[in-house]
């Protein structure tokens, strides 16, 4: 049986484009992050990937790479389900602040913690542990049975909601979470063992033949 999860952060967002904390507000993605999404539907086709499902947040950034990847895949119209609690992370107050001008004031230890770190929060806004108790029982609840029903599902989110994901499926610690980074626009392909446990990941990147 195969028991596909493939994992896609949003193509690049106009907030990402301007270095804009993002969190719950609902920037479109930018050209450049349309073609992200649309190139990512284009490798998972190359390599022989189909979806039955796809779960995507309640914002407009990751729905869009939702369709964006299906449109490419031509699977548009496959049944979506859309649920808050894959939204990114709530970044409270500093939603809408530059991040460089977050690095000027606070500095960058401070500025690295709250985006980074495990348990901290941003002032007014969920830390990764916070955003990991929303995500985590979402998964459980309702994307992990139809991976272990066989069914290949597509999960559409974001940095940090797919953090919380990767931590637990890839055993990372409260420390090594910290230095993981999730590009925009590169699917993450794992299939799961009968026990849930990750059998394999692959990472889609630019190495796989994707010639239209
Ligand atoms: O602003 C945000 O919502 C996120 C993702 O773009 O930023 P960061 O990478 O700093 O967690």
């Amino acid at each position: 049986m195969e028991r596909m999860l493939v994992l896609a952060r949003h193509g690049q967002s106009e907030w990402n484009l301007k270095k804009l904390f993002t969190g719950w507000r609902d920037p479109d993605l930018t050209p450049l992050g349309v073609e992200e999404a649309r190139t990512a539907g284009r490798w998972l086709k190359a390599q022989g990937s189909q979806f039955d499902v796809a779960f995507t947040s309640n914002l407009k950034r990751a729905q869009n790479t939702c369709a964006l990847i299906l449109e490419s895949m031509g699977q548009s119209g496959l049944e979506t389900i859309r649920s808050e609690a894959l939204n990114e992370r709530d970044y409270g107050d500093l939603a809408g602040l530059n991040k460089d001008d977050a690095r000027e004031r606070w500095g960058d230890a401070q500025v690295h913690e709250w985006r980074r770190s495990y348990d901290v929060p941003p002032p007014g806004g969920e830390s990764l542990k916070d955003t990991a108790a929303r995500v985590l029982p979402y998964y459980i609840q309702h994307i992990l049975p139809r991976v272990m029903g066989g069914e290949r599902v597509l999960v559409a989110a974001h940095g940090n909601s797919l953090r919380a994901l990767v931590m637990v499926l890839d055993g990372m610690t409260t420390k090594t979470i910290a230095s993981l980074e999730i590009a925009t626009g590169i699917p993450l392909v794992y299939h799961l063992k009968a026990d849930t446990t990750v059998e394999s990941k692959l990472i889609l990147d630019k190495d796989i033949d994707a010639a239209d």
